[in-house]
């Protein structure tokens, strides 16, 4: 066979039938997400004969995508991976006789023979002629960016999501059912892979059935009593956020003299013996460690030992938090450091447990880089990122350090980064089964056979019926869902009186309900949030900041039982909120969403095929929380998952 671009079409003919090979020539695809699987996805969709294709991804590329993200090279390291893999596919074209001379027919092989061999005839002209037709137009944005409007996702066919992320596969979902435009879903963590078609009022939308919330930590379990070495990394991330981040005390990682425990010890106690003060008089204990930091030019010298031995004994001081647990040992600076535990030969770097001495001397390393850099970076400050050297030995050198300070077995940096980073393996060979699967069912779309549509799992195990792959019949869209239902109405239970136009829009809206440019009008017709516009100037920012946001719904005359509209025109949302006021919360849940007027038909039942953790697969590997941007429900929780949502949650290099 040779390898012209007309013996490939002829093949496609023969294999597709001309009608699906024409739907296929003039189907406009829009591919959002090129990592693990997009990168896969490309290759397919070049190979299947799709001719234009749009493709979105924000991130650019770095060494560890490499042993996955086959059409990323190491020359490539830094660019943007939208761009680079419009590149790839359509000058590197598939050369059929690299296929047929790898050992099996393994296309991603013959991607790696391909490169190999061509590494530097990529953009030859005899390369490019294997596919001329396809157009790959490539964006190296954020698929939030205002550019991708509803216009925008119309002038597509069918849309392909290969993220790693809720928040943006919920934001898709949204615009393909404002653009009706159907959509196909995937997801992979490990050996466990998943891909969905959803199509407007005939299957269930993204967002039909509700995803597990990312696992969040009570805040005073992380500021005062953790008790498992997780706890000490989201407390060293915090610590990072909130010494380099954007100024925010939310994030304070200092002992927290208000723990409800202190309280109910103290009323319990009472009428005996009296409870050591909660340190409320200590002034260092209301100086929050930023501005702590700050005072002392954040010399890492003095932190590490205001963090872990004056902080520690403060918390010692709260001696009710001790009666039933062991009290934390403060690190004593003044005697040599403990450097027993050294279990490093025969180790790689990343494996081996730093000793007590190693993480104060990372500590002040990588703190001291830190502060330079913070300086540089000026009000803006620093984003916690796990491949960010210094910032993950911070990390790990402060997660280190507080779990000997409470008795907890110190990890490795590798486990601390991928605590840290959330990372979950990534294997190339269920990404690759995974994106064949989504061209499979974009097939059935572009034909019009939405009835054979499926979705289908990939699982380890090999199920009942002795298969790798479990196909179910798509599911109705549920009648409750509050997407893609008509006119969806939601109650939001919460003290008017404490609950801010802050929360509401950064917790409720933003964070919980996803919305992407939320505005609000009462039923009286005033609008008491609008969404930025073009023309705002710093002064109309500062007024929403100083004067609107910290005031109480209570303070805008909601009171119980008042509605507003919340609308999102970017993604097209409309949906009526109901205030219920309710002094019945917990601490940590400022606020409780239901849905209103729920259709009572029973949802529909999980198919016993379905395997278990499948839900996880599609958003295991999300974590949306940022510290600073507010914490929805979980505003006195704290998260383990990572900061930037769309950047975080990374898969690991392994495999
Ligand atoms: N909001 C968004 N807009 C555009 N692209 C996004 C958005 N959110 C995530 N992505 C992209 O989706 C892709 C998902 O790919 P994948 O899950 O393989 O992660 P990765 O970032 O490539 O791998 P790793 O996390 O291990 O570095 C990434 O390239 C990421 O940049
Ligand atoms: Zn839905």
């Amino acid at each position: 066979m040779d390898t012209t671009g007309q013996t490939r079409a002829a093949c496609l003919v023969q294999v597709l039938g001309a009608d699906l090979y024409t739907k296929v020539q003039e189907c406009k695809l829009l591919v959002v997400g090129a990592g693990g699987i997009g990168c896969e996805l490309l290759k397919n969709l070049a190979l299947a004969g799709f001719q234009h294709i749009e493709v979105i991804d924000l991130d650019t590329i770095e060494v560890t995508n490499l042993n996955r993200q086959f059409l990323f090279q190491k020359q490539h390291v830094g660019q943007s991976k939208a761009k680079v893999q419009a590149f790839a596919p359509s000058c590197a074209m598939w050369d059929v006789a690299a296929c047929q001379s790898a050992p099996s027919f393994s296309l991603r092989a013959a991607s790696i023979d391909f490169f190999r061999v061509h590494e530097h005839q990529v953009a030859s002209e005899a390369v490019r002629r294997f596919n001329p037709a396809l157009k790959i137009v490539a964006h190296h944005a954020n698929i939030f960016d205002a550019d991708f409007n509803l216009a925008y996702f119309e002038r597509f066919d069918l849309v392909l999501n290969a993220l790693d992320n809720l928040k943006a596969r919920r934001h898709v979902n949204r615009m393909c059912l404002a653009a009706n435009r159907p959509l196909i879903e995937s997801g992979s963590a490990g050996y466990l892979g998943q891909v969905s078609v959803h199509l407007k009022g005939v299957s269930e939308c993204y967002e039909c059935q509700e995803k597990p919330k990312p696992k969040s930590y009570p805040a005073c379990t992380i500021r005062n009593t953790p008790s498992a070495m997780i706890h000490c990394i989201v407390w060293a991330k915090f610590l990072f956020t909130h010494l380099f981040g954007v100024v925010d005390d939310e994030n304070d990682v200092a002992p927290n003299p208000d723990d409800p425990e202190l309280e109910q010890s103290a009323q319990t106690s009472s009428d005996s013996e009296p409870s050591a003060p909660a340190t409320t008089d200590n002034a260092e204990a209301r100086q929050s460690t930023r501005d702590w930091a700050e005072q002392h030019h954040h010399d890492p010298n003095l932190l590490v030992r205001k963090l872990f031995q004056r902080d520690i004994g403060m918390l010692l001081k709260m001696d009710n938090l001790w009666k039933n647990r062991t009290p934390p040992v403060p690190v004593d600076f003044d005697q040599p450091l403990d450097d027993t535990r050294d279990n490093s030969s025969g180790k790689l770097p990343d494996q081996r447990v730093w000793s007590l001495q190693q993480c104060v001397d990372k500590f002040t390393q990588s703190g001291a880089a830190l502060r330079d850099r913070l300086h540089a970076a000026g009000a803006d400050g620093l984003v916690w990122d796990k491949d960010d050297d210094e910032a993950m030995d911070f990390v790990c050198a402060a997660a280190n350090l507080r779990a000997r300070v409470f008795h907890l077995a110190p990890e490795s940096r590798f486990d601390v980064k991928s605590k840290a980073g959330n990372i979950i393996p990534a294997i190339p060979t269920t990404n690759a089964m995974v994106a064949g699967l989504i061209i499979a069912e974009a097939y059935k779309v572009l034909q019009g056979r939405l009835e054979a549509c499926r979705t289908v799992y990939v699982s380890r195990q090999i199920a009942s019926r002795n298969k790798l792959l479990t196909p179910l019949k798509l599911e109705p869209p549920n009648p409750n869902c509050l997407v893609c239902r008509d006119k969806p109405m939601l109650i939001l239970r919460t003290n008017l009186q404490q609950l801010t136009l802050r929360t509401l829009a950064e917790d409720v809206l933003k964070q919980e309900l996803c919305l992407a440019v939320p505005e609000m009008t009462l039923s009286d017709g005033r609008m008491i949030l609008a969404a930025p516009d073009e023309d705002d100037d710093e002064d109309d920012r500062r007024i929403l900041e100083t004067k609107l946001y910290p005031r109480t719904l209570a303070s805008f005359n909601i009171g119980d039982g008042s509605e507003c509209k919340v609308t999102d025109d970017l993604q097209g949302m409309i949906l009526t909120l109901t205030f219920r006021q309710t002094e019945e919360l917990a601490e940590d849940q400022p606020f409780v969403l239901e849905r209103h007027g729920a259709v009572t038909a029973e949802p529909p039942a999980p198919s016993e095929a379905q395997p278990s953790t499948s839900d996880a697969v599609l958003i295991a590997d999300d974590d949306e929380t940022t510290p600073g941007s507010g914490e929805g429900a979980t505003s006195k929780r704290l998260c383990a998952a990572d900061e930037d949502d769309a950047v975080d949650c990374k898969r690991s290099k392994a495999e």
